[in-house]
């Protein structure tokens, strides 16, 4: 017989090897309880042990036990054997490293805020299908940031309506034409109207503008739901779906990023609720952590925020984006989403910031201009071009009434 004892789970002298998977946590123990002892704690609840001793026959056990195997201050490092997880199972890696040890009492707090991932777990999940290259694949932006946009108000617009403000606004410059997060399937624009009229209408614009233009149709909904109109966006000649990857969750995604791959679909992820995660700064799970999940899941693109340039709480965009594009033994990089109040009056700062390998989304930045939304498109795209030929925004305004239209209004100010 051998003995788990939940505090043994602690080994600072542990050197991880390239199996492991390598997690970062900051902790706050519980009352009474040291670092090292929390440390422990989590060790065990998230890989073999529990709250009491065990004790087992050694020959009918595979040793699975986690390592904390460093502590600075209040950040820890755990060590997790690759075999202790399935393959290919998202859902099931999260059960171990953000499950249980969420609410123990062990901890007042704790937050999962890095993951270094081995080859033998990266190698289970499938990546982007085209993630970065889709401004090539699928799109004509060249080395220009791909520019999106959502019409408003989110929710109420008439199927007709929504595809007349992505007519103007595709034929203003942008590229890609956006669902908002919480349009689906409602009575007021029911999904297969809406993804064939916009779909209809792109043809047109592509026809008179020669440039490729798309459409982000959010596809969110029951999973086998959602495979159906991912079904139906190929069948209507799309290339793209979105989806809301935090609320319809991972195995969801993970099933359509495969039914994605039968029909060339690109997938756009938006990342409603990661806040619920992320934005308390001692817990939860970090927003770098979630685009790494969406990495490995297999979207082409997710909103990573604006650099605190835009109406959401910052975090590290320009990192988190580093991350999405990094090597990871041979997956595709993630194109890195900026949204959440842009406008043109801030996009040079915004691709100072982060470069141009990104999508720029602005939908209150392109509706709310004073002459509408083709104009507010056209603002956007000439600020873009702007910036990338070095010219400030105010000399640029100078010879396009649009932009200087847009300038007079917002400035450069970011909104909240
Ligand atoms: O879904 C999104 O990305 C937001 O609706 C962006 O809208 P905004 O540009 O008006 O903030
Ligand atoms: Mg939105």
């Amino acid at each position: 017989m051998t003995g788990i004892e939940y505090d043994d789970f602690l080994d600072l002298e542990y050197e991880p090897t390239a199996t492991d998977l390598v997690c970062e946590f900051t902790i706050d123990p519980a009352d009474g309880m040291s670092t090292e002892a929390a440390a422990s704690r989590v060790a065990s609840e998230s890989s073999n042990g529990t709250w009491a001793a065990l004790h087992v026959d050694e020959n009918e056990l595979t040793d699975l036990s986690a390592v904390a195997c460093a502590i600075d201050g209040h950040e820890i490092t755990v060590a997790y054997p690759d075999a202790l997880f399935e393959s290919g199972s998202m859902a099931q890696i999260l059960s171990c490293i953000a499950g249980n040890i969420m609410g123990m009492k062990a901890v007042e707090t704790i937050r999962l805020e890095d993951c270094h991932w081995p080859e033998s777990i990266v190698s289970g999940f499938p990546g982007p299908q085209f993630g970065t290259s889709v401004a090539h694949e699928k799109l004509d932006a060249g080395d220009r940031p791909i520019l999106a946009t959502v019409p408003k108000p989110k929710v109420g617009l008439s199927t007709d309506a929504h595809v007349q403000i992505g007519e103007d606004a595709w034929r203003g410059g942008v590229d890609l034409l956006k669902d908002d997060e919480n349009l689906t399937d409602q009575s007021f624009n029911p999904f297969e109207d809406r993804l064939a009229d916009s779909l209809a209408a792109r043809d047109r614009v592509e026809e008179d503008v020669g440039e490729r233009k798309d459409y982000l149709v959010n596809v969110t909904a029951e999973t086998n739901e959602m495979l159906e109109r991912v079904d139906l966006v190929a069948e209507h000649g799309g290339g793209f779906v979105m989806v809301d990857v935090i609320t319809c969750g991972w195995a969801a995604v993970q099933t359509v990023r495969e039914r994605c791959d039968r029909h060339d679909l690109a997938i756009h992820a938006h990342r409603a609720m990661h806040a619920a995660f992320d934005r308390l700064e001692h817990h939860g799970v970090s927003m770098r952590v979630l685009a790494q999940l969406a990495r490995l899941c297999g979207v082409d693109h997710i909103h990573t925020g604006t650099a605190g340039l835009g109406k959401l709480a910052n975090e590290d965009t320009p990192g988190i984006n580093e991350w999405l594009t990094s090597d990871l033994y041979g997956m595709n990089p993630v194109l890195p989403v900026a949204s959440g109040g842009l406008h043109p009056g801030v996009v040079d700062q915004l691709l100072d910031a982060l470069g141009t390998d990104i999508i720029v989304q602005a939908g209150g930045g392109i509706h709310g201009h004073p002459d509408g939304t083709y104009a507010g498109a056209k603002a956007l795209r000439q600020s873009v071009e702007a910036s990338l030929e070095g010219v400030s925004l105010d000399s640029y305004a100078d010879e396009h009434d649009e932009l200087a239209t847009a300038l007079e209004k917002w400035g450069a100010e970011t909104p909240r």
